[in-house]
């Protein structure tokens, strides 16, 4: 029985018809899987995709994007497919740059393009339920710091 993949929808005003196409596209494929999405995406998502069910949190400005790092942070998340606005600067870019590094330090699949978004969902470790990401332990990194050092 296929477990799913935790999957975070996300885009930019710019790229949300870019993602809402790739969704559209690729809908056969992401049901089945657990659908998160930042609270704007996720309304225009569901409008033209009624088959897929996603759970929408907060408008990234309003804290949609901390929500979705929290779920990375507590191994909540496997995929996250996030289409950013190079052009466009904005005004919550500090949790835009912390969700991208948590996606980092949690090693989660992220695809910040379209074509990464192609290769993702086309991968056969994509359709592999017992697939999950070796975790990099930072807790002993941590441990390690001691007061006075750069990252402590
Ligand atoms: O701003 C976002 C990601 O940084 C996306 O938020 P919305 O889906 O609410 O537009």
């Amino acid at each position: 029985m296929s477990r799913g993949k935790r999957i975070g929808l996300v885009a930019h005003d710019g790229r949300k018809p870019d993602l809402t196409e790739w969704v559209k596209i690729n809908e056969e494929k992401l049901a089945g899987h657990r659908l998160y999405a930042t609270g704007t995406t996720g309304a225009m998502l569901m409008q033209k995709c009624p088959s897929l069910e996603i759970t929408c949190l907060k408008s990234g400005p309003l804290g949609g994007d901390q929500q979705l790092g929290a779920l990375i942070a507590e191994g909540k998340l496997d995929i996250l497919i996030f289409f950013i606005d190079p052009m466009t600067s904005q005004p919550h870019d500090v949790d835009v740059k912390a969700l991208t590094r948590l996606s980092t330090v949690y090693n989660i699949v992220l695809a910040m393009t379209r074509s990464t978004a192609d290769f993702v969902i086309g991968s056969p470790l994509f359709a592999d339920s017992d697939w999950t990401p070796i975790k990099t332990d930072y807790h002993a990194y941590v441990q390690r710091l001691k007061p006075g050092d750069a990252a402590y």
